[in-house]
């Protein structure tokens, strides 16, 4: 029987095409976007569901999904479905990464310019019969500084056209490497230097816990007085109740959004000031690239029903059907070591080495590899997949080293994961025990015995008496639970580490307080 799919946001055609032509069943039902209830009713039907942006795929839509096998993003952000809650069902989710970056990246320069000349208020005002040329003076955005955060796909397009436009371009990128910036002819800086200088600031980064709010009200303090600022990137990347009032003072000069903190914006801070300038979430919204994220998610999605190939997934490596069962337990613990290194990281990494000892050694060690890196890099790009992300590793200048031998140690099997960075070596070690469950077994050299929870603390301290009576107490009054709690040291009054397992998140002013505890050199929250 030819496998089914279910198209239910707008597509292309170009897409219902391909899926006929390849011999796949395909219903073209755009308006099921909107209607989570008609698509919750109908999805049991289907094995492949094609989406752009207004198709929510939630828990409660995966639950009905009870043939689904591949859910297929026809554009870049896949934050409509919920990942965990797919993967957990075994669903493939894949995205087309570059397919409309060059059509988001205009947007942003239409965006630029709209500002710098104040085109929309001038429409709206020579139609309204008042040819007011007095009240548009704009501003040349030649030998204009634009700084750019986030100069990943998207960016480096933007970089390249504002180079075009005779711009100074200066970016800030923590994961841009210094021969990648020379490439692309950007000046790489710190965010500071960035606020600081920048006469045009457009984003370019997912939004992550990191990037949230990255323009914050203390962030917009630090601009130059008359700056403009762009996001066709995502919303929550910039405090829109505080460049509300930054445009208010005249300190801001404009701002241009295409996306917002809530989609669909049917009222937000910013609308209705005369120097913004707003789109509904239009970035990817030309012939062209709908066309190519069309094209490329019905090729996608045909080759993995038909032939169960799989290309640029987020969420599982490709591998076959036999080699899976085996690699399964090593693929999660690649990119959960991977994860580890990642979230602790926040500057330029240099070389990623991977030794593989014991009988993982002879498993599909490109695959392990490359969820390694995918976990690495998550913290910080978009939707880094395990099919990408040496690609991306490489391309930023990351030297990925992998090497294999015998088991020497306490371990059948031993993954250890490396990481070199401008600041930092790090290493972090991880086996599978036989209930199939991934364990961290040494970090920096120091033997633990944790394995990976959603909500975790890592802790490196002194080893001084008390540290433990304190941290307890002081979460014990948070009313916060502790799960589990592994500890390990180089030696009596050495260097010693902690990782605790906590019952859900960690509020920030706990994690200050840990951190100012005696003896503590540092406390990270982490998530897995
Ligand atoms: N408005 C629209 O319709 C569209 C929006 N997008 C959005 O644009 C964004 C960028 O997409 P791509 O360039 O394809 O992604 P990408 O993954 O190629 O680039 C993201 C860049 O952000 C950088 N980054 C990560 N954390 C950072 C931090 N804390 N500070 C500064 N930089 C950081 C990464 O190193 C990376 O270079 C995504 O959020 C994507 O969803 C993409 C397409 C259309
Ligand atoms: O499909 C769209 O119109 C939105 C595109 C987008 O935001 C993305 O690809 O991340």
């Amino acid at each position: 029987m030819a496998p089914r799919v279910l198209i239910s946001d707008k597509l292309s055609d170009a897409a219902v095409q391909i899926f006929k032509d390849r011999g796949v069943d395909v219903d073209f039902r755009p308006e099921l976007g909107k209607d989570k209830d008609k698509l919750a009713e109908i999805i049991g039907d289907y094995d492949g569901l094609a989406i752009r942006s207004a198709t929510k795929v939630t828990p409660k839509i995966l639950e009905k999904a009870t043939r689904l096998k591949v859910i297929g993003r026809a554009g870049i952000g896949v934050d409509n479905v919920d990942i965990p809650a797919a993967s957990a069902k075994g669903v493939i989710v894949m995205n087309t990464p570059f397919g409309n970056s060059i059509t988001t990246a205009e947007h942003a320069i239409a965006m630029m310019f709209a500002l710098a000349r104040q085109i929309p208020q001038a429409d709206a005002s020579t139609q309204a019969g008042k040819w007011e040329k007095n009240r548009f003076m704009g501003v040349e955005l030649t030998a204009k500084t634009l700084g750019i955060i986030g100069c990943g796909n998207i960016g480096a397009i933007v970089a390249e056209r504002g180079i075009g436009l005779k711009m100074k371009v200066i970016a800030f990128d923590p994961f841009l490497s210094p021969e990648r910036a020379l490439t692309i002819g950007v000046e790489k800086v710190e965010l500071d230097d960035l606020l600081a200088r920048a006469d045009v600031i457009t984003l370019h980064t997912p939004l992550t816990e990191k990037t949230k709010n990255v323009l914050s009200a203390e962030a917009l303090a630090k601009t130059r007085k008359g700056v403009r600022i762009i996001n066709c990137a995502r919303g929550g990347l910039v405090d829109e109740v505080a460049l509300r009032a930054a445009l208010d003072s005249g300190h801001v000069a404009g701002a241009a959004f295409d996306v917002f903190g809530v989609e669909p914006a049917e009222e937000n801070p910013l609308f209705g000031h005369p120097n913004v300038v707003c789109t509904p979430h239009l970035g990817a919204a030309t012939t062209e690239a709908q066309e190519n994220v069309a094209l490329q998610v019905a090729e996608q999605m045909s080759d993995y029903l038909l032939n169960g190939a799989i290309s640029n997934a987020v969420n599982f490596p490709s591998i076959t059907a036999e080699e899976a069962p085996k690699l399964k337990p090593f693929i999660a613990l690649a990119e959960k070591l991977g994860s580890f290194a990642g979230q602790l990281t926040d500057s330029d990494i240099q070389t990623v080495r991977i030794t593989y000892e014991g009988a993982v050694a002879d498993q599909k060690i490109k695959a392990l590899t490359s969820a390694a890196i995918a976990g690495l890099l998550r913290p910080a790009l978009a939707d880094v997949n395990v099919v990408s992300a040496p690609s991306i590793a490489k391309e930023r200048g990351i030297v990925v080293e992998e090497t294999t031998r015998a088991a020497e140690g306490d371990y059948d099997s031993l993954i250890t994961l490396s990481i070199t960075s401008d600041k930092y070596e790090r290493a972090v070690s991880g086996t599978v025990f036989a209930d199939g469950q991934p364990r961290i077994v040494d970090i920096k050299g120091i033997k633990v015995d944790a394995e990976f929870a959603p909500s975790m603390i890592y802790i490196t301290n002194e080893d001084k008496p008390g540290f433990i009576g304190r941290f307890a107490s002081l979460l014990g009054d948070a009313g916060i639970n502790i799960a589990t709690f592994a500890l390990g040291r180089d030696r009596q009054g050495g260097d010693a580490i902690a990782l605790v397992e906590v019952d859900g998140p960690l509020p920030a002013e706990v994690l200050e307080k840990v951190t100012a505890l005696p003896h503590v050199k540092q406390a990270k929250p982490l998530t897995f």
